[in-house]
């Protein structure tokens, strides 16, 4: 009861009954937007609604409790709105009070039964009056007896009208509060049914705003899914430009590296640019220049021209008059030749060697007992000394021409006393032992040059053994210490280079054989030993020296030739005597012919080149031979042929003095009969007597020097060209 009063007074605040059509107006349209806040704001609405309506709902209940009285149902109308007021269901009917006999007017015996009276089926009714059939009968008893029910009756209708007044009391106040209740019930009624009508709109709202949320429902759900593939999709796609943008990232960075080496290309292309630029100003200016100078060369090009042909003109004649200088040179070149006689011999002492030193002091150590230092070094100046002492007494008086040497020697008599000895030799050139490889070369060049000029020439080295042969005449490996083979060699082809501007073309070949105990060797063979037995051919007619079955090469450069040298070296015979540890046993000639044509003047000549390094000379006893069975024969040999060359030498010298007839015995020896063409007359020839500066070699150096005195002394005649006039 107490929520009455709020119950009511809440009703005219609430304009709920207006609401419901109000919210379901507005609330379509703005739901129909499909707006998530307007469905929310509905649900709250709805639950304020539903919320509000339970209070209508417990005062029907108490109503109906109390009142025992059904609560119609409210009726909708047709058109789903709740019928208003004047169109609501009829009022609540006011029970009707059963008409209550006034206690007043019937008495106290008529009571009218309340609706609270007892049943009707026991009604006290009062107790009938007397009648005459029971007044018939009437005792004493039973009027006692009848005056206490008499009595009774009395009290009990002083009490039933206590009674009565009591209930009258409480039902007018039942009454008073019936039509309390009645009009809080109407009242209640009232605002149960707009509750209710106002439910029933608000239900209808919320099931159309329900309809509607589930359509959003759905429709959001669909569009959440959507929205939801749609994300998929997008984050699909953001994966795959997430990795084309780290794949462009990369790119970007490896254009950014790309473009930062160009930019520094671009910038060292600018500064050469500018170089450039700078380059091509100043060459511009340059060519401006040049311009005016070609404009001026052009302007005197002409005048050139014509100089030029005079030029041209005068350069024929001058050749014309080179070409018969040339040969006027060559005709008074051999005249120089011819007075310096066509045998000639220079004479070259080879320095002491350290070698030599150290041999000898090993050897005066050895014999004077005392302890060498096991490598037999000596100091500076010790081998100074020994040096000196070493040295025989050679002396080189002609300090103008070179042509003198003398040699001193002292020596005990038989009777005790010292002899001093003096032996004065002269020759065309003597070369002391400073002398190098190339001022013996000077001497000699003249000779090679002769070969071009057509004339057979023989260079050989004669002396003992370890005297400098193979020194002079191949020499080392350097440019300084090489030998007149190769600078001869050469002299020759150089020679020959110049003479082709003057018409002259040669052909060259060369052949290198060894004679070892009057047997040939092929040097330039194909096997390690030459086992073939070789002759030596003269032609009369040509005048030409063959020797069967060697390898005669084709020589187009010096340096081949020195290709053929080494080839030669490693292959010659070299046996060990006690003079020489690398002495030579044999003689080697290495022979070079020259043919030459000349186109424009129609000659051509023939000559021929014979450089022999000949085997040692020295004496049996002294070469420690003779113990040796293989060296004696050797030594012989060597000896043999030597003598024969000096028998050969001095023939021709007494055939030069006018024995016409004098028999030359070329064929004593392989070494004469083969160089009988460069011996003869017909040749220019050279003997290098190379001598040892040792005074233990004194005697053997004597004896060299008396041969070679020979050998200088004899005439061999007038040298002849080997050339033909087309
Ligand atoms: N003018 C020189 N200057 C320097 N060293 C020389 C000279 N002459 C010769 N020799 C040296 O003397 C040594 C002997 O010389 P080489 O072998 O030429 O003598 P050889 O007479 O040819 O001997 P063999 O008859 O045994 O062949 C070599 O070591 C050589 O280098």
């Amino acid at each position: 009861m107490s929520r009455l009063p709020r119950l009511r007074s809440s009703s005219p605040d609430r304009p709920g009954l207006a609401l419901g059509p109000h919210i379901t107006t507005r609330a379509g349209p703005s739901m129909a937007s499909g707006s998530m806040t307007t469905t929310n704001s509905l649900k709250r609405k709805a639950q304020e609604n539903i919320g509000a309506d339970l209070q209508p709902r417990k005062l029907a209940a108490i109503a109906e409790g109390g009142i025992n009285q059904p609560l119609r149902p409210s009726k909708v109308a047709p058109n789903g709105n709740v019928n208003r007021l004047g169109k609501g269901p009829p009022p609540l009917t006011k029970p009707r009070a059963p008409a209550l006999s006034s206690s007043t007017t019937t008495g106290p015996r008529r009571i009218t039964r309340a609706t609270s009276a007892p049943p009707k089926t026991a009604p006290v009714r009062p107790p009938a009056r007397p009648t005459s059939r029971t007044t018939a009968r009437p005792t004493a008893a039973n009027d006692d007896r009848f005056d206490a029910i008499q009595q009774q009756i009395s009290s009990i209708e002083a009490a039933r009208a206590a009674d009565a007044a009591r209930l009258d009391a409480e039902l007018a106040q039942e009454r008073a509060k019936r039509s309390d209740l009645q009009a809080s019930h109407e009242a209640l009624s009232r605002e149960l049914t707009n509750a209710k009508s106002q439910e029933l709109a608000q239900r209808k709202e919320l099931f159309i705003a329900s309809d509607e949320l589930n359509s959003l429902r759905q429709r959001h759900e669909r569009e959440i899914s959507e929205l939801q593939a749609d994300l998929r999709k997008k984050d699909r796609e953001l994966r795959e430009l997430n990795e084309d943008l780290r794949m462009y990232q990369g790119d970007l960075e490896r254009e950014r590296e790309t473009v930062k080496g160009l930019k520094a290309t671009i910038a060292q292309q600018a500064t050469a640019q500018l170089s450039l630029t700078a380059q091509i100003g100043a060459m511009q200016a340059e060519k401006a220049a040049f311009q005016a100078e070609y404009d001026r060369t052009v302007g005197t090009k002409a005048d050139l021209g014509i100089q030029l042909e005079r030029a041209q003109k005068r350069i024929v004649e001058l050749e014309h008059e080179a070409r018969e200088g040339e040969t006027v040179r060559r005709k008074l070149h051999n005249m120089v030749q011819e007075l310096k006689g066509n045998i000639r011999v220079f004479c070259r002492v080879r320095p002491v060697l350290r070698s030599d030193i150290l041999s000898d002091r090993l050897v005066s150590s050895t014999s004077s007992g005392q302890i060498t230092d096991g490598t037999g070094s000596p100091d500076p100046e010790e081998e100074a000394h020994l040096r000196e002492n070493a040295m025989a007494l050679i002396a080189f008086p002609d300090k103008l021409d070179h042509k003198e040497i003398v040699v001193h020697a002292s020596s005990e008599s038989a009777t005790g006393q010292e002899r001093k000895d003096e032996w004065q030799f002269a020759f065309d050139k003597v070369f002391e032992p400073h002398s190098t490889q190339a001022e013996v070369f000077e001497e000699i060049s003249q000779l090679a040059q002769s070969c071009t000029d057509g004339y057979n020439v023989c260079v050989f080295a004669y002396g003992q053994t370890g005297s400098g042969k193979s020194f002079t005449m191949e020499g080392g490996n350097s440019e300084t210490t090489a030998g007149m083979i190769p600078r001869a060699v050469e002299q020759v082809f150089r020679v020959a280079d110049e003479l082709k501007t003057k018409g002259w073309q040669y052909k060259m070949e060369g052949q290198f054989l060894e004679i070892y105990n009057e047997t040939i060797n092929d040097l330039l063979g194909k096997g390690e030993f030459d086992k073939k037995k070789h002759e030596i051919k003269h032609d009369p007619k040509t005048g030409r020296t063959t020797v069967t079955d060697v390898n005669v090469v084709s020589l187009s450069s010096p340096s081949q030739v020195r290709t053929l040298l080494s080839l030669a070296q490693s292959r010659r015979t070299v046996a060990a005597t006690l003079m020489n540890e690398r002495s030579s046993r044999s003689h080697s000639v290495f022979t070079l012919r020259i043919r030459g044509e000349n186109a424009l003047t129609g000659e051509t000549c023939e000559g021929s080149l014979n450089l022999v390094d000949l085997a040692g000379s020295e004496r049996l006893e002294k070469s420690g031979a003779a113990s040796d069975k293989d060296r004696l024969k050797e030594t012989q040999s060597i000896n043999k042929s030597l003598s024969a060359l000096g028998d050969v030498i001095a023939a021709l010298g007494e055939k030069g003095e006018g024995k016409s007839d004098k028999h030359i015995p070329y064929r004593n020896s392989k070494l004469t009969y083969l160089l009988q063409n460069s011996l003869s007359g017909n040749s220019k020839t050279l003997m290098v007597l190379n001598l040892s500066p040792l005074a233990t070699h004194l005697n053997e150096s004597l004896c060299s020097l008396r041969f070679a005195t020979k050998v200088n002394n004899t005439s061999i005649g007038t040298a002849k060209k080997q050339t033909k006039q087309a």
